[in-house]
């Protein structure tokens, strides 16, 4: 018996008015893997993860997350769902007026009764577990280099313990170095927690480091989804180039 998936998608379409970014999109996530997802700009990486989350509405389809339809759950049944994922959106988007303990303190408020010297105690040790040094936590966005902003918005992703993660470029804006150090951190993070990954990404060297499957956003839909190796067997034009264009073969070492 094959085992559930963490999150289902069948028949997806979501538009911006007349524009249809997604139609017929079928994917499929297994628990405890990390699935990277690629694709040409613009073609609705980003909106896909927003539709399995609920912030965007799909015009036809089901999404399923943990084998529940979010559009059927009431709001109670929602906020239960909703506090066993963690995101981090493309810019971080960390609160600028909050120091980085506060940040990640947000949504323990938000779904937690823990108290204020609990929740400080407890976002200390996400803060350390995203690799930042104890005295990040008093500083505010502002004051961090891109690669600690980076783990602070993990950190804040990872505030409720998730069974499912989502991120979204993690690694964009980073040099190579602190970018490596950011997908070892993943992937170390992902093992010892146990978490499933939807992890959007235009990074070869991330794809290689972190994901176990890959799918391929293009053409409305899911073009096309496997393992590095069957993704470099897979005959499509950009799926091609992508994979065995030079940046491709040097990460995948091929
Ligand atoms: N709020 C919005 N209103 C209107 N159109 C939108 C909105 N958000 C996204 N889109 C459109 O949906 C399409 C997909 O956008 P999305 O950000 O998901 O692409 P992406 O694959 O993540 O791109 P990139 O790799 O450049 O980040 C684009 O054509 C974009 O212009």
């Amino acid at each position: 018996m094959t085992a559930e998936p963490i999150i289902r998608i069948r028949d997806l379409e979501t538009r911006f008015g007349t524009h249809t970014v997604h139609e017929h999109l079928d994917l499929d996530v297994q628990r405890g893997e990390v699935l990277g997802v690629v694709g040409p700009s613009g073609t609705g990486k980003s909106v896909l993860l927003r539709a399995i989350v609920g912030l965007k509405q799909p015009s036809a389809g089901t999404v399923e997350v943990f084998g529940k339809k979010l559009d059927t759950l009431s709001d109670e049944e929602r906020r239960g769902l909703e506090r066993r994922w963690g995101v981090m959106f493309q810019d971080g988007a960390l609160f600028s007026n909050l120091t980085v303990r506060e940040n990640v303190m947000v949504p323990m408020k938000e779904h937690t009764n823990l108290g204020p010297k609990l929740s400080a105690e407890l976002a200390d040790m996400k803060i350390r577990l995203a690799g930042l040094e104890p005295d990040a936590g008093d500083k505010f966005p502002s004051d961090l280099s891109g690669g600690m902003r980076k783990r602070a918005a993990l950190a804040r992703a990872l505030a409720l313990d998730p069974e499912l993660l989502f991120l979204d470029e993690p690694t964009a804006g980073l040099d190579p170095i602190t970018a490596a150090g950011f997908d070892t951190l993943l992937r170390q993070l992902q093992q010892s927690l146990g978490l499933s990954v939807f992890l959007v990404t235009h990074d070869v060297d991330t794809l290689n480091a972190v994901c176990d499957r890959i799918a391929v956003l293009g053409e409305k839909k899911v073009l096309a989804i496997g393992t590095i190796d069957e993704l470099r067997a897979f005959d499509h034009p950009w799926v091609q180039e992508y994979f065995g264009g030079p940046r491709g073969r040097a990460a995948t070492g091929h």
